[in-house]
Formats: structure tokens, C-alpha cells, sequence
């Protein structure tokens, strides 16, 4: 049974007076319809609406407290106030849900987290550690896979999980903290030994208003997120690394940077091969050779980092590297769905920003001994600055382009249309994204490739409210038959 009491002990929080302190905590909410009694609720003003609003039928669903700022009304529970209740909330649920996973590292950036804490757990997992990632592929370990949703879950979604690992005997986790969360405080609380940076691309500048925000959102993960006596594992080769190297180490944290202007571990070479990638990797000195079974000069940059990682939580650099020759696929990351009837393979990739289109035809360029065909929408509700971007990216680098629908969402899907083409000249622009699949195959030919990029590991199409069950592999796999 825990009290309330022992929860703010030590905190420096206000709570009115007579507060009932002995009261036992049964469970921990942001939203008032999942409250129960017993519940703290975390009253938050977001960008729909004010959770505030809400305080008293929490209350009267039976919250024992309410997280809320100092300015709100609370009555019949007891009021703990705080000008930043979103950081608190995190800080007491992380005490009502201890403990975690004992090795706990997060991955931001704007392309790659997924893939990195991906190969992460599977590099601890090889090294005989208990292993799990949390992210949009949901809470994976090596015998399961739970969607959440989010890529990075609601703070109450992530620290229960969190407990739940630890209880099922996990010792090591990765999650994504993407800059949503990070803004959100969705991953908070817990002690992150390590955290890594990835890229900076544009992305999700309607919720961030410009990049500057945007990398501010995510710099908070070296500023506050990771421990004091943390680690920073750092990609070195983009643009904002020099600056995110500059934050990291005015924090104090142990720095690792990766790539080809890394230090920890330098990528000396990178040499395509028909199902991987050969690298060479300068690490203290020494030169090791890793055969990567994975395709796309991307994933070798998400491998040194995920390697950065499991070296930076107390692995040996030299079977680190080794192992990185044994890792699997990332479901819907260059995923070779299916080879067309004419003899084009057909690859389903994730990549929804110019950035990633740039990163995904790179990868399979050198794989092409013809036309490069390359199919990709933009998702509704998210960022509309990025679509013209995007046509211009794959219009400028692959052979043929064919504009589409990703999910929709509350938008119209011709209208999302339009605003790709107008970055697309050329382009062919097919709605609905099984006609659009179809004709990408029929127009391949036996030295073609196909790239179907957006969706990658998704299950469904969003239109509207509705999700309707859509998979680009198995798609890929009908048109192809
Ligand atoms: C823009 C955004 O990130 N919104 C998320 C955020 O909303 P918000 O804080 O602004 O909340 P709000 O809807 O205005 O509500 C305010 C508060 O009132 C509460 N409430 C609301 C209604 C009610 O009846 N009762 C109630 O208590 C809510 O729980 C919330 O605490 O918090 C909500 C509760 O956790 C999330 O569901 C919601 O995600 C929406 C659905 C979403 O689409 N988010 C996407 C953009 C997202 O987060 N994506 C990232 C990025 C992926 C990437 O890496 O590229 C991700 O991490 O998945
Ligand atoms: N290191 C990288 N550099 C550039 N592009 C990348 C990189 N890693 C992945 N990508 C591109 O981004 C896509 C998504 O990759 P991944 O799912 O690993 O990223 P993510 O950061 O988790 O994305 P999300 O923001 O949706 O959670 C890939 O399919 C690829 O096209
Ligand atoms: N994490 C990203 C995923 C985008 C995937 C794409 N299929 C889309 O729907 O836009 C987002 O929520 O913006
Ligand atoms: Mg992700």
C-alpha cells in the first residue's frame, strides 16, 4: 500500500492544509475517465483543451489528489501544486511505479529512433542481458510485441510498462523519446543512464513552430532527462550534432560520438554489398570489420548508434561490433516485401519526412540496376509544410515517382495530394493507396526496384475516425501476385 505522504516525501511541493496524507494511492491518471478511486489525477492545459476542467469529475469519480498549477481550483481532494504539474506528476508516478529496469537508455531525433532502440534490445539481447524496447513498434522484448499507440505512450502508459518489464525480469530497456514526449514530459521520472541523438530533419513543425523549437524540445533529453553522470551517445555526421555534442557536454555527460567524424566509434568505411553493407569502425585505436546483414548507409548509422549505446551502458566495444553482424531486420525499415512476378524487388520503408525519403532512395540506389520507383503520400493533421519538400526530394532522386494517400486523417486526402505534387513536377499522382501500389509493380521491370515509403510496419489506414486495416507488405504481396 503506498500513501500519499511517502509519494511527495522530500518534494518541494505545496498541498492545502489538513491534507489527508495517509490516504493510499491506488493508481495514477491524465485523463478523468480513467479514474477510480484512490487515482492521482494529473490536471494538464493542453492544446485541445484544459484538463483543468475536468478536476471536479475526477474528484468525483474518487481522486484521492490532483496534480494541478497553483491557479487551479480543486475541492474535495487534496490540491498538490506545482507551476510545472506535468514534470511532478512524472517525478510521483515514477515513485508509485517503481521499480524499473536497471539499465534504462532513450533515443531521440527526427528519423531513427525506432530502428536504434530496436537494435539496441537485440544487441543486449545477444550479449545475454533481458532485454526490451519501447517505442512506435510498441513495448517489444524477444518473445512479444504490444502496440501502445504512440511512439512515445502517455507518462502513465510509459511508467507502468516500464514497472511491468522490470517485473517480467527485464533488466535493460530502450524506449523512443520523441519530441512530442519529450515536450510532454510523456518519459520522465525513471533514471535514464544514456541518452542518444540521432538526426535533426524537419518534421512536426506545426506542433514545434520552427526548428529552433524543435531542437530545443528534444535537447531536453541531455538537459533534464538523462541522469546527472549520464551518457551521450551522439551521431556525428548531422548538421545539428556539433550542437547537440556542445549541450551534452556542458551537462556533464560522458560523451560517445558515432559516424564518420566520430570519436568512440569512427565509421573508416562503408562498402555496399548485394544484402548488407561492409563497415570498417576505428574504436580506441584498434580497426574492426563488420558485415552488416542490413541494407542502406541509414541503418549503418542506426547500428553504431544503437553499438554507442550498448558500449556506453558497459559492453565490450570488441563483441559489441561483432555482434552487430548478427542482427535482424527492423520491421518496415527497407523491408523486402515481396520480388514483383517481372522481377523487381519490392521494398516497404517508413520514411515520412524529406529527410527520410532522401535516406530510404539512397539506401536502395545502389542496389538499382534500372528505374528506381518510388511511391510515398503524406500523413493528414501533421506537418503540411514538409509535402512539397518531399515531392521535390523524390522527384530529384528517383526515376518515377507516384503520389498517394498515407493516412488521411481529418483531411482530404486530394487536397494532401495537391500539396505534394506542387514540390513533384512529373510526378504521377494515383489516389487510394492500393490502385497506387498496384500500378507502382506493374510498371516495374525485371532490373527495377520498388519503393513504397510512409507506412512501414503500419496496420491501418487512418480516414477520418476510422482506421481501415491496411498493410503495405501484404498489399505489396496481392499486387505482386
Ligand atoms: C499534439 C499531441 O501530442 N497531443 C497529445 C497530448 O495532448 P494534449 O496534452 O495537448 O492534450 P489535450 O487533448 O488537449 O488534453 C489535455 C489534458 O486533458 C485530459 N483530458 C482530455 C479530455 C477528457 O475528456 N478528459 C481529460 O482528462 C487529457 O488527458 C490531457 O492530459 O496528450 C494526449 C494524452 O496523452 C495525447 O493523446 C495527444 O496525442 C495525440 C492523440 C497525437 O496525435 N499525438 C501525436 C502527434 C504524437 O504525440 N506523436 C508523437 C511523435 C511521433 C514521432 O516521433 O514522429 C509520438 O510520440 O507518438
Ligand atoms: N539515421 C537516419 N537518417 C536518415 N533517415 C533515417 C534514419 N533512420 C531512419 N531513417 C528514415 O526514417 C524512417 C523511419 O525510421 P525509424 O522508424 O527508425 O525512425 P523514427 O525516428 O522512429 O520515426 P518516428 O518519428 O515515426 O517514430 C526510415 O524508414 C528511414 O526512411
Ligand atoms: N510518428 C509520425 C509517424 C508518421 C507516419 C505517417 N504514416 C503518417 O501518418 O504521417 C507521426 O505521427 O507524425
Ligand atoms: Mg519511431
Amino acid at each position: 500500500m503506498t500513501r500519499l505522504g511517502s509519494l511527495i516525501e522530500e518534494l518541494d511541493v505545496e498541498v492545502g492544509e489538513n491534507a489527508g496524507l495517509d490516504t493510499s494511492v491506488t493508481g495514477f491518471a491524465i485523463d478523468n475517465r480513467k479514474v477510480a478511486p484512490g487515482t492521482v489525477f494529473g490536471a494538464f492545459q493542453g492544446l485541445r483543451v484544459n484538463g483543468e476542467d475536468y478536476i471536479p469529475d475526477a474528484v468525483k469519480a474518487g481522486a484521492v489528489a490532483i496534480v494541478a498549477r497553483p491557479e487551479a481550483k480543486v475541492e474535495g481532494a487534496v490540491h498538490i501544486a506545482h507551476p510545472n504539474p506535468r514534470r511532478l506528476f512524472a517525478l510521483l508516478a515514477a515513485r508509485y511505479f517503481a521499480p524499473f529496469p536497471d539499465v534504462t537508455v532513450a533515443v531521440t531525433g527526427t528519423n531513427g529512433k525506432t530502428s536504434t532502440v530496436e537494435l539496441t534490445r537485440q544487441l543486449w539481447r545477444m550479449m545475454g542481458h533481458k532485454s526490451a524496447s519501447i517505442g512506435t513498434l510498441g513495448v517489444t522484448t524477444s518473445v512479444d510485441q504490444v502496440s501502445t499507440g504512440l511512439t512515445t505512450p502517455d507518462i502513465v502508459t510509459f511508467l507502468s510498462n516500464m514497472s511491468g518489464l522490470k517485473r517480467e525480469g527485464i533488466t535493460h530497456a530502450a524506449f523512443e523519446a520523441s519530441s512530442h514526449g519529450l515536450a510532454q514530459y510523456r518519459t520522465e521520472g525513471l533514471p535514464v543512464v544514456a541518452g542518444a541523438f540521432t538526426n535533426l530533419s524537419r518534421d512536426h513543425l506545426d506542433y514545434h513552430g520552427d526548428m529552433d523549437s524543435y531542437f530545443d524540445a528534444k535537447m531536453r533529453l541531455f538537459d533534464e532527462v538523462v541522469a546527472r553522470g549520464g551518457a551521450a551517445v551522439v551521431w556525428a555526421d548531422d548538421p545539428w550534432s556539433d550542437k547537440v555534442v556542445e549541450r551534452a557536454t556542458k551537462r556533464g555527460l560522458r560523451l560517445l560520438s558515432v559516424g564518420v567524424k566520430g570519436q568512440a566509434l569512427r565509421l573508416a568505411n562503408r562498402t555496399p554489398t548485394q544484402l548488407g553493407q561492409t563497415l570498417e569502425i576505428e574504436a580506441d585505436g584498434e580497426f574492426y570489420k563488420v558485415n552488416l546483414p542490413l541494407i542502406g548507409a541509414y541503418q549503418a548509422a542506426n547500428a553504431l548508434t544503437a553499438a554507442g549505446l550498448v558500449v556506453a551502458t558497459g559492453g565490450d566495444v570488441a563483441k559489441v561490433l561483432e555482434l552487430l553482424g548478427r542482427v535482424q531486420p527492423v520491421r518496415g525499415r527497407l523491408e523486402r516485401a515481396v520480388i514483383s512476378k517481372a522481377g523487381a524487388p519490392v521494398y516497404v520503408d517508413y520514411a515520412h519526412t524529406p529527410d527520410g525519403l532522401r535516406a530510404a532512395i539512397e539506401a536502395l540506389r545502389p542496389h538499382t540496376k534500372g528505374r528506381l520507383v518510388a511511391l510515398f503520400g503524406a500523413g493528414g493533421d501533421r506537418d503540411a509544410g514538409k509535402r512539397p519538400l518531399m515531392g521535390k526530394v523524390a522527384t530529384e532522386l528517383a526515376d518515377h515517382v507516384i503520389v498517394t494517400d498515407d493516412n488521411p486523417r481529418s483531411e482530404d486526402p486530394s487536397a494532401i495530394r495537391a500539396a505534394v505534387m506542387a514540390g513533384a513536377p512529373g510526378a504521377e499522382e494515383i489516389g487510394g493507396r492500393r490502385a497506387a501500389i498496384a500500378a507502382a509493380i506493374a510498371q516495374a521491370g525485371a532490373d527495377d526496384i520498388v519503393l513504397l515509403a510512409g507506412k512501414g510496419h503500419e496496420q491501418g489506414q487512418i480516414i477520418g475516425d476510422r482506421v481501415l486495416p491496411f498493410d503495405d507488405v501484404t498489399v505489396a504481396r496481392e499486387c505482386a501476385g
